[in-house]
């Protein structure tokens, strides 16, 4: 019996794993995916045609790079919805447009016309029938040094390139950002508190604490 049957999670399910750059989103899609014989989707990194360019001009290019992660995300959530769910999910779009597109709108890197294009598209992808809320959210949170320390370490230069306040602004504004999240319900994990390099049996708890979340919102589900 593998820890969805164990744990009861319904084999439908859409799991989303939101946080700052850095914080261990990755890392925990791959492993709680396999803990529970899901698909993973991952956002486009490495063959991201904008990202680079984005880091060395923020203004020239932070439109393209809304574009393009909200174009791939749709995809993504498209391909969840034909296959009828039991997908780990590794970023949630809704920091796309709660994060990244208003703190470079507020920034100054982006225009407010390119701003209210990029909300008006996103308005209208997210109001199709394709676009399922997910089931559940886990949100991962620490201290800011260890973020950072783990973006250093990752090595993506662009990121190690990037000023330290940079990421100290995207952390805040994902700290308030998650005290106001309604749309689905959320598991906040510290990541002081497992450590899935280290320690086998850590993804068995998150499924755990996962499963009590689902099981608790299931009788509000569709209302
Ligand atoms: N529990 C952990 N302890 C130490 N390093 C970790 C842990 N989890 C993830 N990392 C490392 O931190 C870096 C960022 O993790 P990643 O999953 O890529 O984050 P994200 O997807 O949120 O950007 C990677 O180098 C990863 O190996
Ligand atoms: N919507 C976004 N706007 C700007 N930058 C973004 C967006 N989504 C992801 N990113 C960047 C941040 C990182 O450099 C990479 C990948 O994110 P990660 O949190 O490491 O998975 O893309």
């Amino acid at each position: 019996m593998n820890l969805r049957e164990k744990y009861g999670i319904p084999s439908t399910s859409v799991i989303t794993i939101a946080g700052t750059v850095g914080v261990g989103k990755s890392t925990l899609t791959k492993a709680l995916a396999n803990a529970l014989q899901f698909r993973t989707s991952f956002e486009k990194v490495d063959t991201n045609p904008y990202l680079d360019k984005f880091y060395s001009d923020f203004k020239r290019w932070s439109f393209h790079l809304q574009i393009f992660f909200l174009a791939e995300r749709f995809k993504e959530q498209k391909k969840i919805f034909e296959y009828g769910g039991g997908f780990v999910q590794d970023r949630s779009i809704y920091e796309d447009v709660g994060i990244f597109a208003k703190m470079h709108y507020e920034k100054g890197t982006m225009s407010e016309v390119d701003y209210e294009t990029y909300k008006g598209l996103f308005d209208a992808m997210v109001m199709t029938p394709y676009f399922h809320h997910p089931d559940l959210l886990i949100y991962l949170e620490g201290p800011f040094d260890y973020i950072v320390d783990r973006i250093q370490q990752r090595g993506r230069h662009m990121e190690q390139e990037t000023p330290i306040e940079y990421w100290r602004e995207l952390y805040n504004r994902y700290e308030s950002w998650i005290d106001s999240f309604h749309s689905c319900p959320v598991l906040r994990m510290n990541i002081c508190d497992y450590d899935l390099l280290e320690d086998e049996d850590a993804v068995e708890e998150i499924v755990k604490k996962a499963s009590n979340i689902l099981k608790e919102a299931a009788p509000y589900k569709g209302r």
